[in-house]
């Protein structure tokens, strides 16, 4: 029986425009190491995943390749690739280098705090549809506004999450679920998720990330996960 293949693509192609930074986020130290390093370390470790490509800015391409695939040893890093102007572009590039692969999963260079008890999630939630998700159930009230700030409803937020990353899917649909949708209109797309929820009929399984799978996007990100990182050491 062929032994099932699963890739990683990290994302670590984005400006980071909200951290207000010279150093783009995921290139920024925490603990004396890039915000990259960590899930990459995650990925390797992890006997789910065979393969990771990386998909950064061309201009950082030579010093992802040396100063972060070399320098820790993630000899699971096969690719290190251009990304796109949008996190999708980024994403649809990973695509077209993945080969030999079931199930992709996708995941933000921006979240270090993944586990191996997550990916152990998220490959038996894909297993259903060949579609999931990683989110954790909201801890506030959602609000939906109108176009001039005042509120709209209230959604219940027993049925409310908040999405983060990895994204896990069968190769064969996220890669024809882009494809389909870049030929129509991929405007507000910011997860793949939504790319797959484009294609009818297709559920796709929520599973348990962590509250402390964050996304490094501003400054304040930082200092919490500083703080994160302590705790996850000691683990
Ligand atoms: N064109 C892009 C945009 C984003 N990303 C990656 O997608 C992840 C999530 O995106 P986000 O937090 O929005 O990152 P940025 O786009 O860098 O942030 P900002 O919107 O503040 O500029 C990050 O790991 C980022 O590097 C990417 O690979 N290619
Ligand atoms: C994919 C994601 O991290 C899920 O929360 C998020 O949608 C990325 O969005 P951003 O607008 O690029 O931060």
């Amino acid at each position: 029986m062929k032994q099932e293949r699963n890739t990683a693509i990290v994302l670590a192609a984005g400006q980071g425009k909200r951290m207000h930074s010279k150093i783009q986020k995921q290139f920024l130290e925490i603990d004396h190491r890039p915000v990259l390093y960590y899930s990459l370390e995650c990925f390797q470790k992890s006997p789910l995943i065979q393969e990771i490509i990386l998909v950064t800015g061309e201009e950082m391409i030579s010093y992802c390749k040396r100063e972060i695939v070399e320098r820790y040893h993630f000899t699971k890093v096969t690719k290190v690739i251009a990304g796109g102007k949008e996190r999708y572009d980024s994403v649809y590039q990973g695509l077209l280098a993945c080969e030999d692969c079931d199930y992709v999963f996708i995941h933000d260079g921006a979240r270090p705090f993944i586990t191996e008890e997550i990916l152990e999630r998220g490959i038996f939630g894909v297993q259903e549809t060949g579609a999931c998700a990683v989110g954790m159930p909201s801890k506030d009230t959602i609000k939906i506004a109108d176009k001039d700030g005042f509120i709209q409803s209230t959604p219940d937020r027993s049925q409310v999450w908040s999405i983060q990353t990895p994204q896990i899917f069968a190769y064969p649909l996220i890669r024809s679920a882009h494809e389909s949708l870049r030929a129509k209109d991929m405007s507000g797309v910011t997860d793949d998720a939504m790319v797959v929820e484009q294609e009818k009929g297709t559920k796709i399984r929520l599973v348990e990330g962590s509250y402390q799978n964050i996304k490094i996007t501003t400054p304040e990100d930082l200092d919490v996960a500083e703080t994160f990182l302590k705790k996850y050491k000691k683990m």
